[in-house]
């Protein structure tokens, strides 16, 4: 929901915030008019649109996670948030390779029909992040690529991300999870889309892990990153809001992380606390327990005025990096 950390007096907040939070307080106080035209949502005076993160319990029913999330979606627009976001694995969580494997379909399938359906009945913008796509080989080697996709408000798919870093993560006694034996990485990052909430950055989950690829987002125009997420209960406890604010301080951008939560299977359990970010790294928006939605507006004059104030781009030292990117995956054990 709007306005997190409300127990403490304002003038904290006004001192502990960016300046301009001061003028987002006295927004979450008086929420702003929104008109509905055709499919467009705009916002009457203020071009503060309004977003959705989910947050959900995958299982491998398709047919009731699509019923969740149509659900989550119609609230959100009734809302009138103009662009809302699913977290990884929205379609399904299989509890086995196989039974994953199983149930992936191609962009052209019957599940993201639906989802077009519902993008354009509704006339919002989704994020589909972590659908299990069928790759390019299918029938011969039975991979997928773990993909995000955009959906404009009139139900097309305006752009798709194949996860780039996999996870491939052995934590004795708590985590074992090889992605890459099922998922072929993908072969590039895709430049940021232009939204009616700004320029957003595709990412997936344990991508946030690797600052890189944010900058680079960041570098090519991207206001807002997303993280769809289903992050495990372990690394989620230790490390989620750290990094996704992490990830929002250095590339001065919103991130928006929907998130997977609660048990899925007798194997899997993800951590949830899905979360909105804006660029000076405040939680402007976090879920609670279960299934449901948190809401947060997107100021894009505010990533321009900290962008502007702290200006890290221009002093950032390329000279510098270039040995630190350059690092090959060498095991240093
Ligand atoms: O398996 C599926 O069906 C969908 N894919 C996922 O859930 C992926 C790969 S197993 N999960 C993560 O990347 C968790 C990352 C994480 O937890 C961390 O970075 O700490």
């Amino acid at each position: 929901m709007l306005g997190a950390r409300s127990q403490y007096p304002i003038q904290i907040l006004k001192d502990f915030f960016h300046p301009a939070a001061a003028g987002w307080l006295a927004r979450v106080k008086s929420p702003t008019i929104h008109y509905r035209i055709k499919n467009m949502s705009i916002v009457a005076n203020a071009p503060n649109p309004l977003i959705a993160a989910c947050q959900m319990t995958s299982t491998a029913n398709k047919d009731q996670n699509f019923a969740t999330c149509s659900r989550l979606v119609r609230e959100a627009a009734s809302r009138s948030a103009c662009m809302v976001f699913l977290p990884e694995a929205f379609d399904f969580i299989g509890s086995s390779t196989e039974e994953t494997l199983s149930q992936a379909e191609t962009l052209q399938g019957d599940l993201i029909q639906r989802y077009k359906g519902l993008a354009r009945e509704c006339g919002v913008w989704l994020s589909l992040g972590g659908f299990h796509e069928r790759g390019n080989d299918w029938e011969n080697d039975r991979r997928i690529y773990n993909s995000h996709l955009i959906l404009d408000g009139k139900g097309s798919v305006v752009s798709v991300y194949r996860k780039t870093h996999l996870f491939d993560v052995e934590l004795e006694g708590r985590v074992s999870l090889k992605e890459s034996k099922f998922t072929i990485p993908g072969p590039e990052i895709i430049p940021p889309v232009s939204t009616p909430v700004g320029k957003v950055g595709l990412e997936i989950c344990y991508d946030l892990r690797f600052p890189e690829i944010s900058l680079a987002l960041a570098q090519e125009g991207a206001e807002l990153l997303t993280f769809p997420s289903a992050f495990t209960l372990t690394t989620g406890l230790a490390h989620w809001e750290v990094l996704l604010r992490a990830r929002a301080i250095e590339t001065q951008c919103y991130v928006v992380a929907a998130a997977q939560t609660g048990r899925h299977n007798e194997r899997r359990t993800s951590f949830g606390h899905a979360m909105v970010v804006d660029p000076w790294g405040c939680v402007v928006a976090q879920c609670t327990e279960g299934t449901g939605l948190c809401y947060a507006q997107v100021d894009l004059q505010y990533v321009r005025r900290i962008r502007q104030e702290m200006p890290i781009v221009m002093h950032r030292r390329a000279d510098l990096y270039g040995k630190v990117a350059a690092i090959k995956a060498t095991p240093n054990l």
